[in-house]
């Protein structure tokens, strides 16, 4: 079964959640229109970027508005959707959560982004996830982490030993550290031979530049296809085979030896 896939590589409009509404919902109807297309894939916090100041105003109350759209466009085009995250206003706190979307429009997954990015403030204004990020697309196992989660090996192995074929990765990485953002990516796919699907935003805020440079990767680490720092949608196919390949021709699942990893 092979999978195509496109990664919506977007500028996001600063707290302006109406015009990223817009924004995405024209982008989804126009990739959709080059054919058919079995998986889309939007970045991080595409709603509102990086505004966590006003995040009481402008966070999406229970993710309705967004899981609203990506719902309908979802079923209306038969299509998964990995929604990007969005701040979504809950009553304990806004978190960063990640929405999935099977062809039928129902919410697959929420995953809260479990690592907060300090530096950018994040632990300020956001509460962290607790639970994994594992779900199914059309029967096959997956997992999404969002942006800084992909600094921590451990969290992704725990995804990976589930028999998981694809990593999604939604992110707003800053250009001044692009290129760790590339080499953390392909780290990920090479050690749990996986496709690695991430998707970055371009564009600035009133704080970052923000680096691009979305990319499919296949689970022999070959670089599929790799987005420059302009808008772009990138296509690839995923093929579940070719992970079963891999992982037979070198078989690192079970070459573990869990007894001498002391975590
Ligand atoms: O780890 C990094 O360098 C970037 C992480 C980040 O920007 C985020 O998690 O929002």
């Amino acid at each position: 079964m092979k999978l195509k896939t496109a990664v919506i590589q977007m500028d996001i409009a600063f707290g302006k959640p109406e015009l990223n509404y817009t924004y995405v919902e024209r982008k989804i109807r126009e990739v959709t229109s080059h054919g058919n297309l079995d998986i889309i894939v939007l970045p991080e916090l595409w709603t509102t970027g990086y505004d966590l100041t006003r995040l009481d105003d402008i966070a999406d109350n229970g993710a309705e508005t967004s899981k609203g759209l990506l719902s309908k466009l979802a079923k209306e085009f038969r299509v998964n959707i990995i929604g990007g995250s969005v701040a979504k206003k809950t009553e304990k706190g806004i978190t960063n959560t990640m929405l999935v979307f099977d062809r039928d429009g129902e919410v697959q997954k929420e995953y809260s982004k479990a690592h907060l990015f300090r530096l950018m403030d994040e632990e300020k204004y956001l509460k962290e996830g607790n639970e994994d990020g594992l779900f199914l697309v059309d029967g096959e196992q997956c997992a999404g982490v969002i942006c800084y989660d992909i600094r921590f090996p451990e969290w992704i192995r725990t995804h990976m030993i589930k028999d998981t074929k694809v990593l999604f990765v939604v992110a707003e990485w800053p250009k001044p550290r692009i290129d760790h953002w590339k080499t953390l990516l392909m780290s990920r796919a090479i050690e749990n031979q996986c496709y690695v699907v991430a998707c970055n935003r371009i564009g600035s805020d009133p704080n970052n530049e923000f680096g691009g440079k979305s990319m499919i990767i296949g689970p022999w680490g070959e670089i599929m296809a790799e987005g420059a720092e302009e808008e772009t949608v990138l296509f690839g196919e995923l093929e579940f085979e070719e992970v079963k390949k891999v992982r037979k021709t070198i078989p690192i699942f079970s070459d573990r030896r869990t007894e001498l990893y002391k975590l």
